[in-house]
């Protein structure tokens, strides 16, 4: 991350790098981080003038932008956030983008909440269902059908490299729900006991694509190829209004550390082969063994059965129309102005 922009207060910047370092992760997660720093931010502010202040907003939006790119629920919140900044003085300025940032979060927790009831009901007593990474808007379909008294069991897909699938073991556990830890390779073969493959997004197109953590499109195929419907569940403020205007979503390149440790490319890249010493074996001078590490991948529309978001649940093809009635046409940056 850069240096640091003036009179952004360091809660922003510890809260920027929690991103980026993914200790604060998943879209909805990110986004609520994202509204609360700023209201920090606007809380700690020792602008003196109206034109600090807002300055100070926006460069404190910039850090949090700059984290992770994949996730529009980061800009969306920012700019959500920044929009009801309003008033002539420094008092009311701090006053409403505070309340903003807040009604923000309270609309959020809502939303996963209303979708889980919407998703829940696309679930029945004994279904089997798979999961891909942790994602906080596919679990509150699962809790609300727990809470409806349906009983469900759960295949959850380990999530290489990061694991994420840990944590969504670990939550389905709490709520006593029987849990099938697998390896994101043996997927196929649990499809065949599988009723629904359900995941979260970090970004939706305006196409209906789906964007989400890497391998999700790869089920999908394998899903379709075996009959089972795949859902996902995301609420609105994952919906890319820049994708109505044919940009694209941007895939986050990850460091090759969470893939392979240094010894591990040791023991690749032997000296022999690299015909060098040692310990002439950094990425840098192995140029010849390249590690990628995408974090997301796309899912095409087609293979895509169902969109819940807390306004219903839509084919992914239909989505575009929500979005034009939220977002309107065109979509700008408030941190740049
Ligand atoms: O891909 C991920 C997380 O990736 P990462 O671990 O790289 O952030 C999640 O499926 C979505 O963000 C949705 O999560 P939620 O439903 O909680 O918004």
């Amino acid at each position: 991350m850069d240096e640091g922009e003036p009179g952004v207060v360091p809660a922003v910047e510890s809260t920027a790098e929690d991103i980026a370092e993914m200790r604060t992760r998943g879209a909805a997660t990110i986004a609520d981080a994202a509204a609360a720093a700023l209201a920090t931010q606007a809380d700690r502010s020792t602008a003196e003038t109206p034109a600090a202040f807002r300055r100070e907003l926006r460069a404190a939006a910039r850090t949090l932008y700059e984290t992770r790119p994949t996730a529009v629920s980061l800009p969306n919140a920012l700019r959500y956030v920044l929009r009801g900044m309003d008033g002539d003085t420094v008092a009311d300025l701090r006053a409403s983008t505070i309340a903003r940032a807040e009604a923000f979060q309270r609309d959020l927790a809502q939303a996963q909440e209303t979708l889980g009831e919407i998703g829940a009901n696309r679930l029945q007593d004994g279904d089997v269902v798979m999961t891909h990474c942790h994602s906080t808007d596919a679990l509150s379909c699962i809790e609300a059908a727990l809470e409806d008294g349906k009983a469900l069991e759960a295949i959850v897909k380990e999530t290489r490299p990061r694991k994420q699938g840990h944590i969504t073991a670990r939550q389905l556990r709490e709520w006593g729900v029987p849990v099938t830890l697998i390896v994101d390779n043996a997927a196929r073969r649990y499809l065949d006991r599988t009723d629904h493959v359900l995941v979260g997004a970090d970004s939706i197109a305006a196409d209906g694509s789906v964007i989400n953590k890497i391998g999700t499109s790869g089920l999908a195929v394998n899903a379709r190829e075996r009959g089972v419907p795949l859902m996902v569940a995301a609420q609105t403020i994952k919906l890319h209004p820049d994708t109505m205007t044919g940009h694209t979503v941007e895939i986050e390149l990850r460091d090759e550390s969470e893939v392979l440790t240094g010894e591990e490319r040791a023991s690749i890249v032997d000296s022999e082969s690299t015909g060098g010493d040692e310990g002439d074996r950094s990425p840098e001078t192995d140029g010849a063994l390249t590690v990628e590490n995408p974090a997301f991948d796309v899912t095409p529309a087609r293979y895509v059965d169902a969109i819940v978001t807390e306004r219903g649940q839509f084919p992914p093809e239909s989505i575009v129309t929500l979005m034009r009635e939220l977002f309107g046409e065109t979509t700008d940056e408030p941190w740049e102005a």
